[in-house]
């Protein structure tokens, strides 16, 4: 099934390339004129009237700002406009600029603290470095901000934030949101969010090419439960357990059978015992696992929570070698870390920044293009864990989950999280799919959990949370 275009997150330069393809159906000056509509509209729904000052950058972004105090002022708002420097003569910014007959007052920081909403049109998709000094202090300067396209500053292509950008109130982005509206720190200074029609044909998303998704149910379907289903058909999830941490093969256990696994066994050899006093309903084997390996329904495994490096030495191998799907975390990351070859062979590992670092080297500002990269280099799915999630395949393909809550930024939560994505492979998706899927679950259990809730506290949501990603994703 093909991904929907409805969550494809294009970046400024495809977005750049949409308006040349779509020239001769909708010129430019067209899109301009709704972009600024729709700017003033969000702008009359969100605040009261007040005065309203325009800040204007030079390319289209001003051009959108200039068509929006025009209809700012047309709907009886007090504005002016200031502009760090005049559009090209001839542009549509110019021809924008030339049909806004308000006042024009200089681009300054007094101006700014005067009004009591700053519109920032300066730069949007052709930010190409820093803003200088003028800019930000005038930016710093403004009680509230509304942005065009993007608060000036911002990224649109990574989230990243050169030198400053404003905190904004709300910030309205057109045809389809970018990869920065949706990664930190830029998605941190949007406000609300607006992102308009401007009647662009959607049809032209499809020639561009686009690699990176919104991670939403649609985007990956997971298999409902139907009157046939069984134990094996729901899948079974393995997971290799060790004796020093047991707590974390636990939580990954428990993640895989609250998201609906129909079988969920930990192997833990000597360590049985330390295993077998916890939920009934869990399976708990103490033969070797080359025997274990002997049963073809067991696929899926999860190899790292709670091992150290030389158990996952002694595990990790075994099981690539039987071919089984490997989603590796934790102990096998910091067993990687040593050499990045031993994890080839894996379908999937999870790593939050720091041991994504020890995996790969710091990822920099632009962690769209560095989770992508280390995907190609291991030949599998990388979960780069954190705030906003990225899930990039070894084909290109990455997602961007922002379906979270910070309250899962706590110990175990992680297990947990394995432990779902385990799942999901046992009910037989792909390893990107379910790698997403098991990502939106997770955030979907965090964001219903209530204030501050515990890994443990997860589980009894991850049925309700998979329930609801079947419905939406319909
Ligand atoms: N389909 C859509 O989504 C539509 C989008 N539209 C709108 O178009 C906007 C994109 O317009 P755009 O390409 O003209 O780029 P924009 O951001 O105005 O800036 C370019 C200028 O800024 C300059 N410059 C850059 N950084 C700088 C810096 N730090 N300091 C100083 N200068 C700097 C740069 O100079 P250069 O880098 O070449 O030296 C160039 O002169 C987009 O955000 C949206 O609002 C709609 O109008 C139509 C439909
Ligand atoms: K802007």
């Amino acid at each position: 099934m093909p991904h929907p275009r409805s969550l494809l997150l294009p970046t400024p330069a495809q977005c750049g390339e949409m308006d040349r393809l779509a020239y001769k159906a909708v010129p430019i000056a067209t899109l301009m004129d709704r972009a600024g509509w729709a700017v003033a509209r969000a702008i009359r729904l969100h605040f009261t009237p007040c005065r309203v000052l325009v800040l204007c950058g030079p390319g289209n972004n001003g051009g959108d700002g200039y068509v929006a105090a025009r209809y700012l002022a047309q709907m009886g708002s007090p504005v002016a406009v200031a502009a760090l420097a005049e559009p090209r003569s001839d542009s549509d910014a110019a021809k924008a600029a030339a049909l806004f007959k308000g006042p024009r007052v200089p681009f300054s920081p007094k101006e700014a603290a005067r009004a009591d909403l700053v519109v920032d049109a300066i730069f949007g998709a052709g930010l190409s470095r820093a803003p200088e000094e003028n800019v930000v202090s005038v930016l710093k300067a403004a009680q509230r901000v509304v942005a065009i396209d993007m608060p000036t500053g911002i990224d649109g292509a990574t989230g990243a934030i050169l030198g400053d950008a404003p905190d904004c109130e709300l910030t309205v982005t057109f045809v389809r949101p970018k990869p920065g509206h949706k990664l930190l720190p830029g998605s941190a200074k949007l406000g609300d969010f607006v992102c308009a029609d401007i009647g662009e044909p959607q049809g032209i998303l499809d020639q561009l090419g686009i690699q990176t998704w919104h991670n939403e149910p649609g985007l990956w379907h997971i298999p409902p439960m139907t009157p046939e289903s069984y134990k094996y058909s729901r899948g079974v999830v393995s997971i290799c357990a060790g004796g020093s941490m047991p707590g974390a093969a636990r939580l990954s256990a428990a993640g895989a059978r609250a998201s609906g696994a129909g079988l969920v066994r930990i192997s833990a050899g000597e360590n049985a015992p330390a295993f077998r006093l916890g939920a009934p309903g869990l399976i708990v084997d103490d033969g070797e696992l080359a025997n274990l390996l002997q049963d073809e329904r067991r696929k899926i495994w999860i190899c790292g929570p709670g091992l150290t490096p030389d158990e996952v030495a002694e595990t990790l191998p075994i099981l690539l070698k039987a071919e089984r799907i490997v989603l590796a975390d934790a102990g096998a990351l910091t067993w990687g870390a040593e050499n990045p070859e031993r994890l080839k062979g894996v379908a999937a590992i999870t790593p939050h920044i720091g041991e994504f670092s020890r995996l790969f080297g710091k990822p920099g500002e632009d962690r769209l293009s560095a989770a992508r990269e280390a995907a190609r280099k291991i030949n599998a799915v990388v979960v780069m864990k954190g705030a906003d999630t990225i899930i990039a395949a070894p084909d290109g393909r990455a997602a961007i989950n922002d379906h979270a809550s910070p309250a899962l930024a706590t110990a175990g939560s992680g297990d947990t999280l394995t432990g779902v994505i385990g799942t999901m492979l046992a009910a037989g998706m792909p390893v990107w799919e379910a790698c997403c899927a098991g990502v939106w679950l997770h955030g979907e259990a965090g964001l219903r959990a209530g204030d501050w809730p515990i890994a443990e506290d997860l589980d009894a949501h991850l049925g309700a949370a998979r329930t609801k990603a079947i419905e939406l994703g319909l």
